[in-house]
This record gives C-alpha cells, sequence and structure tokens, in this order.
C-alpha cells in the first residue's frame, strides 16, 4: 500500500513538472499544487498510520509495551528466516544486545529468551506453578500417547499421579537397589565386549547407548523376554530412538503455522505415527506376556523375574486393589517410553562429552583412575556400592554437564497465564527458553568458565548438585518440572563410566585430531563421534570375565 501510493506520488510530480514546464499556465499551476499537497499529506498520513502499527508491535511502552525487548523480524515468519542452526550460541549473542531477557517471534509463536540465573529463578522459584507446562508439538502429542506421559502432561492432578509413580515409586533408592543386579549383568557383559576388542577403536557413543539401551529394558521388563527376542528389540529401538528424537528435534512447519496443521506438509506427523504404531506392538506383546506369566501362576512368574521390575511396578498401579485404575494403559506406555527415550541419549551424550574432556585433559583420566584404584582397588570390580566414595568422578561428570549441558535451553516452559519477569510481561502462552548453556557460563558466577576444571565442584560445595537450589547450575531444570529421572542417571552414568575407566585405559588414535565442537539439536551433541581404543589397566584377567 505505501509502496504503491509513493510511486504514485513520484509519477504525479514528475508528470506534473513535465506539464508545468509545457503549460507554464498559472491556473493550471495552482491546481497542481493543490492536487501535489492534498497526494503529499495522504503519503505523510499513510506513513504515520504504517510507524505506528509496526512501532505498536514492537516498542516497549503501553498494553504490549512491557513485552521484552528483541530483534525485529518479517511480516508473517518473524524471526525465523534469521534463527542460526547453533540455537544456543545465537540466543546468546542476542542476549549480548538485548539483554537477559528478550523476545523473538517464530511465526505468529512469541518466544521469550531468558539468560540470566536471576531471571531463571524467578521463572523456575518465584513463579513456578505458573511456568510448570509444556507447549507439545505435534510429532510429541504423537509419540507421547497423545501426550499422556510425564513431560507433556499439562500441570495437573494426572501429571502429579504420573511423577509420582516414576520418582517414589520407579526411581526411589529402595527400588533402584532391588534391580541392582539387572544392571550389574549389563556392565559385565560391556566389560567382556570391550575386552574382546582391545587394541581396536571403538565409537564410544555407541559403545554406551548400547549398554545404556539394555540396562533400562532389563529394569523394565527384565526376564519377560527370551535373550533373542531382546536382542532383536534392543537393535530396533536403538534405531526408533533415533528417528524419534531426530523428529522432535525438526523444525515443523505445523507447529509454527497450525493453519497448515492439517497438511502435514513435512510428512513428520505421518513419521510418528508409524513409529508409536511400531512401539505400541512391542508394548502390547510385552505386556500380554507379563500377563500371561502372573496368569499361570503368581509364585513361577516371580521366580522367573530375577528382580522387582519396573513393569511389575506399573502393572501394580493399573491394576489397583478397588478395582479402579490408577493408571491408564496409555499412560503406562508413555512412561515405559519416557523411561527409554529420556534415559538413554540424554546419559550418552554426558558421557561422550566426558570422554571428549579427558582426552583434552589426560591428567583428568589420571586423577580419576587414582581415586578408583584408591577405592576400589585394582584386584575387584566396581560395584555401585563404590559411587557414593568417588567425589572427584562425581565432580568431573558435573563439570562435563555445566560446559555441556544436554538440554541447552531446557525444555520450552510455556506460562498459564500472563506474569511479569523483571520487568517485562510474559503473555500466557509464550515459549519461554532459558538458556543454561550461557548461564553455564557467566563469569560473574564460574571463574574461568571456559576451562573445563572439575574441582571447581570439590573447593565450592554451593548447592552445585543437580537438585537446582543454585540457579547458576542448572543441567535438570528446576523446580516442579525438574528432570524426574535424576537418581537414575547418577547411577547408571556414574557406574558405567567408573567401571570404564578403572578397567580400561582409553587414547585416542594415532594423529587423530580432537575435535570438541558441539551440534545444537533436541539435544547438545559432540558434532564428530569420538573414537577411542581401549587398552586393559587390570592384572587379572578373570576380572574381564
Ligand atoms: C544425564 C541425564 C539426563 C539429563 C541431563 C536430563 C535432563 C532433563 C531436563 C533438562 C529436563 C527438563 C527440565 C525442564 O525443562 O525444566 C528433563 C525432564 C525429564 N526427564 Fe531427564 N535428564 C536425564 C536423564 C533422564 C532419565 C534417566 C530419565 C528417565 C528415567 C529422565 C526422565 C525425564 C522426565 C520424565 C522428564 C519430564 C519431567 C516433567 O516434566 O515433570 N531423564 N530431563
Amino acid at each position: 500500500m505505501i509502496f504503491i501510493l509513493i510511486n504514485k506520488f513520484i509519477r504525479f510530480l514528475s508528470d506534473g513538472w513535465s506539464w508545468w514546464w509545457q503549460a507554464n499556465g498559472e491556473a493550471d499551476g495552482k491546481s497542481f499544487i493543490i492536487q501535489a499537497i492534498v497526494m503529499l499529506s495522504i503519503l505523510i498520513i499513510t506513513l504515520a498510520i504504517t510507524i505506528y502499527v509496526f512501532l505498536s508491535k514492537t516498542s516497549t511502552k503501553g498494553e504490549t509495551s512491557s513485552l521484552p525487548p528483541g530483534p525485529r523480524g518479517l511480516p508473517l515468519v518473524g524471526n525465523l528466516p534469521f534463527l542460526k542452526p547453533d540455537l544456543h550460541r545465537y540466543f546468546s549473542q542476542l542476549s549480548q544486545i538485548y539483554g537477559p531477557i528478550f523476545k523473538l517471534h517464530l511465526g505468529n509463536k512469541l518466544c521469550v529468551v531468558v539468560s540470566s540465573s536471576s531471571l531463571a529463578k524467578e521463572i523456575l522459584k518465584d513463579h513456578d506453578a505458573i511456568f510448570a507446562n509444556h507447549n507439545p508439538p505435534i510429532a510429541a502429542l504423537v509419540m507421547a500417547y497423545g501426550g499422556n506421559d510425564i513431560l507433556w502432561t499439562p500441570l495437573g492432578p494426572d501429571w502429579r499421579m504420573l511423577r509420582k509413580v516414576l520418582v517414589r515409586d520407579m526411581m526411589s533408592n529402595k527400588s533402584l537397589d532391588a534391580c541392582f543386579n539387572l544392571r550389574r549383568e549389563v556392565i559385565q557383559q560391556m566389560v567382556r565386549e570391550v575386552y574382546a576388542k582391545i587394541g581396536t577403536p571403538i565409537h564410544i557413543g555407541e559403545l554406551i547407548f548400547i549398554t545404556l539401551l539394555d540396562m533400562i529394558m532389563n529394569m523394565l521388563w527384565g526376564g519377560t523376554l527370551k535373550p533373542e527376542e531382546k536382542t532383536r528389540i534392543g537393535v530396533e529401538f536403538r534405531k526408533t530412538i533415533g528417528e524419534l528424537f531426530f523428529l522432535l528435534g525438526k523444525t515443523n512447519i505445523s507447529d509454527i503455522f497450525p493453519i497448515l496443521a492439517p497438511l502435514d506438509l513435512q510428512g513428520i506427523e505421518r513419521k510418528a505415527k508409524n513409529i508409536i504404531t511400531w512401539a505400541d506392538a512391542i508394548f502390547d506383546s510385552v505386556i500380554n506376556e507379563r500377563l500371561k506369566m502372573e496368569a499361570i501362576g503368581e509364585k513361577q512368574s516371580k521366580d522367573d523375574l530375577k528382580s522387582k521390575d519396573f513393569l511389575e511396578i506399573l502393572l501394580k498401579f493399573k491394576q489397583q486393589e478397588d478395582g479402579k485404575a490408577a493408571l491408564s494403559m496409555k499412560q503406562l506406555k508413555a512412561l515405559l517410553l519416557d523411561v527409554k527415550s529420556g534415559g538413554t541419549d540424554t546419559t550418552t551424550t554426558t558421557l561422550e562429552w566426558v570422554f571428549a574432556e579427558m582426552m583434552q585433559n589426560p591428567n583428568v583420566m589420571r586423577k580419576a583412575q587414582e581415586e578408583l584404584d584408591k577405592v576400589v582397588g585394582m584386584s575387584n570390580k566396581v560395584e555401585e556400592s563404590h559411587i557414593s566414595m568417588l567425589p572427584y568422578l562425581n565432580a568431573v561428570v558435573k563439570e562435563t554437564l555445566r560446559l555441556h549441558p544436554v538440554i541447552p535451553l531446557l525444555v520450552p516452559h510455556c506460562p498459564s497465564q500472563s506474569c511479569t519477569i523483571g520487568r517485562f510481561t510474559i503473555p500466557k502462552g509464550t515459549n519461554v527458553f532459558l538458556n543454561v548453556w550461557k548461564i553455564h557460563r557467566d563469569p560473574e558466577a564460574w571463574e574461568d568458565p571456559s576451562e573445563f576444571l572439575p574441582e571447581r565442584f570439590l573447593r565450592d560445595n554451593n548447592g552445585y548438585d543437580y537438585k537446582g537450589n543454585n540457579f547458576n547450575y542448572l543441567p535438570f531444570g528446576s523446580g516442579r518440572r525438574i528432570c524426574a529421572g535424576i537418581s537414575l542417571a547418577e547411577r547408571m552414568s556414574m557406574y558405567m563410566l567408573a567401571t570404564l575407566l578403572h578397567s580400561f585405559e582409553w587414547k585416542l588414535l594415532e594423529n587423530a585430531e580432537l575435535d570438541l565442537s558441539d551440534e545444537f539439536g533436541l539435544m547438545l551433541k559432540k558434532r564428530i563421534p569420538l573414537v577411542i581404543t581401549p587398552t586393559p589397566r587390570l592384572s587379572k584377567v578373570e576380572l574381564y570375565k
């Protein structure tokens, strides 16, 4: 509109002037000037209206005024065309310009990015109840049985019940202790496999992922599956989890422009449905098998299961004695998927970074091994009971999660009502990203923030645990929506790491250059997978059997 008017005005002027030169008549000259004034006025008014409309959308005064500042976007697509692939770094750069809280429009969706610990505290502690919701993308809704898992269920009685089942019943020390032998079996198998590959390069992330998946499958449904079936399902699940995260990490046009959702232009919804149909068939077969085992005779089923696994705990909730089901079948399956997907890739990513940092800092690996030799000894295998006696190794994992937080922007939080953060309004339904990656590198809070120094977690114990009470350190989030699997993540990662370091020496391939760059996706992974070579450390061959 504005461009048409300017064009017309220029043409009017040029046509008018040429006519003026030609005719040079006074009366006609007067009418030209009047017309010019009218056109100019229309142009000025139109310009003023356009500027007003534009500024009222982006300014910091009035109703929308209290929105945080942020870069200007384009009509319809907002800031989408300007996003850079490494969002955590791009958001950190923007925070240098616009401050610790700024806004963006992705399509017509308002997003706010927070990059300071004090504002993170306001969101995750002071106003936690308002911000304790997530906005599920379409792929997540499909894959979580219609959003029936913990992560996507809105705050309310269902979410509380699911969280209670997972945290209190499945992740309690008592129930994790009860299935320690299910983890031990898998760790010992891993040691045997690595020993068989001595001197050959190993893709460490792959080894860790396969071991974790095996461990989690063991804990989920233990002895229900025959060994060959377990291997087949393990291989397929691995592929599926990869695809699941790939789809969740993709920008889906249907999420940005819901009006286009029925068209599913990228086929993401269709692919997500295929994945969940496949996983559902497996869950059905395992659950039916377990119910059959229980029907044959409770005693037999209990004897078959070496320990109480998660499926047994979940089925107990499904079949409440009063006949009322506390858990629906959809919720039960969604929980199984939460543990499987939430527990594997996150922990794998963390441990691959630990090894990468140790390759960069060999003295860290040496100190960790010295600690293990003192606590475990060279003639014993690492046991879970050793973990609490390994403060240095624990600090190595903490420092890794500081420099490489697996979910660097957390899962976007979504306020259930408008709320003031800092001096700005965050409207209901905004997607709020917490840039934990930036907070973990804040020089005000951390000395030499880009250095890998595990000792900092031994020196000052300023609440730098995983509970999210110190807002300078939030690898698992904080508040109501803090990670529900911390205790399992800690046990699995420490046990596996301690065993791999105690049993083997690890080296980069000859002439290989270490690359520590990351790649932003749903998780902050190593851009180039780490390949390292093991050699045995322990003198007794029996310890590898
Ligand atoms: C190193 C390993 C892990 C890391 C770094 C990690 C990190 C996180 C983070 C950052 C969140 C989101 C918090 C937020 O947005 O505020 C989260 C949520 C969650 N995690 Fe983990 N996680 C890990 C392992 C696990 C494991 C092993 C499980 C499964 C047992 C698990 C299950 C969950 C669940 C169910 C949620 C959703 C909680 C809710 O919305 O109430 N995570 N995790």
